[in-house]
C-alpha cells in the first residue's frame, strides 16, 4: 500500500516507520511512505509557509502555493509508482467520524495521500478543488493533523494481508467484527487474588471460543450498545449474549 504524507514535520512520523507493526510492514515493502514537506515549496527569503487570513481573527493558515505545490507531487509520484490516481485525505475535526469501517474502506482504496493541516487549517477552495475526503479521528482540537494521520496509517497498515503476524488477531481486534474484544490474560495465573478463567485454561478450543465470543457480546452490550443496534446477530450469538445478561442482571 502506498500513502504520501503531506506534512509541515515529517520528523514527526519517525517513530512510527522505523518501530513496530508499521516499521516491520515497510521493511517488508508491504506499505511504502512517502513525504512531502510544503517548506520544500517556498519561495521567499523566509520560507514561509503560512499565511493570513481574510477576514482577521486569530491565527495563520498554511500559504495554499506552498501547501497545493506538496500535494500536488504527491500524488503525481503515488500515480508514477502505482499507476493508480492517489485518493487525498485531509485530517480535521470538520471530517467525517473514522470507524473500523472507514479504516477498511480506505486501506482498500489504493494509493492514498494524507494531508496533515497546522496552524488554523487550510483554505476551504484547497479543500474544494484537492481534497476528495475530509476525515476525522474524533471530536476534539489538536494542535496538528500529523497524530491523526499517524491513526489513519496504523489502523490501515494491520489490514494489509500478512502485516500482522497472526491473520487472527486482525479479525479479533476489537471492531474488527464490529465487536469490542474480549478480555484478554496473559501469566501469572493470579494477580492479587484475581484469577485467570478456568475456561483458559481448560485446553478446550471450542469452550474458550465461545466464552471470548461471549465476553465481547457482552462487553459490547454493557459498553457499547450502539455498536449492537441493527446489528443481526445468529442463534448462537444471541444466546451467548442472552446468557451473559442473565448473568450480569443488576
Ligand atoms: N480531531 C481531528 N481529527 O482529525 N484531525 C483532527 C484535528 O484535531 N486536527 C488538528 C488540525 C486540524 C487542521 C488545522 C490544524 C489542527
Amino acid at each position: 500500500m502506498w500513502i504520501g504524507v503531506v506534512s509541515l514535520f515529517p520528523e514527526m512520523f519517525e517513530a512510527m516507520t522505523q518501530q513496530g507493526v508499521v516499521g516491520r510492514a515497510i521493511e517488508r515493502g508491504q506499505i511504502e511512505l512517502g513525504f512531502w514537506n510544503p517548506r520544500d515549496y517556498a519561495t521567499d527569503k523566509h520560507r514561509s509557509v503560512d499565511d493570513r487570513p481574510y477576514g482577521g481573527g486569530p491565527g495563520m493558515l498554511m500559504k495554499v502555493d506552498t501547501l497545493r505545490g506538496a500535494i500536488h507531487d504527491a500524488k503525481a509520484q503515488g500515480q508514477a509508482l502505482t499507476g493508480r490516481s492517489p485518493k487525498v485525505i485531509y485530517l480535521s475535526p470538520q471530517g467525517r467520524k473514522l470507524d473500523q469501517n472507514g479504516v477498511e474502506t480506505l486501506a482498500s482504496a489504493g494509493p492514498l495521500v494524507v494531508v496533515a493541516g497546522r496552524y488554523e487549517g487550510i483554505d476551504e477552495r484547497v479543500v474544494e478543488c484537492d481534497i476528495d475526503e475530509e476525515w476525522s479521528i474524533g471530536d476534539y482540537v489538536l494542535s496538528g493533523g500529523e497524530l491523526p494521520a499517524m491513526v489513519l496509517i496504523d489502523a490501515a497498515a494491520r489490514l494489509i494481508p500478512g502485516v500482522l503476524g497472526h491473520h487472527d488477531s486482525a479479525i479479533e481486534d476489537s471492531f474488527s467484527d464490529g465487536l469490542l474484544d474480549c478480555p484478554h490474560y496473559t501469566r501469572p495465573e493470579v494477580i492479587d487474588g484475581k484469577r485467570v478463567p478456568d475456561v483458559l485454561l481448560s485446553g478446550h478450543h471450542g469452550d474458550i471460543k465461545r466464552w471470548r465470543l461471549k465476553q465481547s457480546l457482552g462487553r459490547t452490550w454493557q459498553r457499547r450498545p450502539d455498536l449492537l443496534a441493527g446489528r443481526e446477530l445468529d442463534a448462537e450469538q444471541r444466546r451467548l449474549l442472552d446468557e451473559y445478561i442473565e448473568e450480569h442482571a443488576k
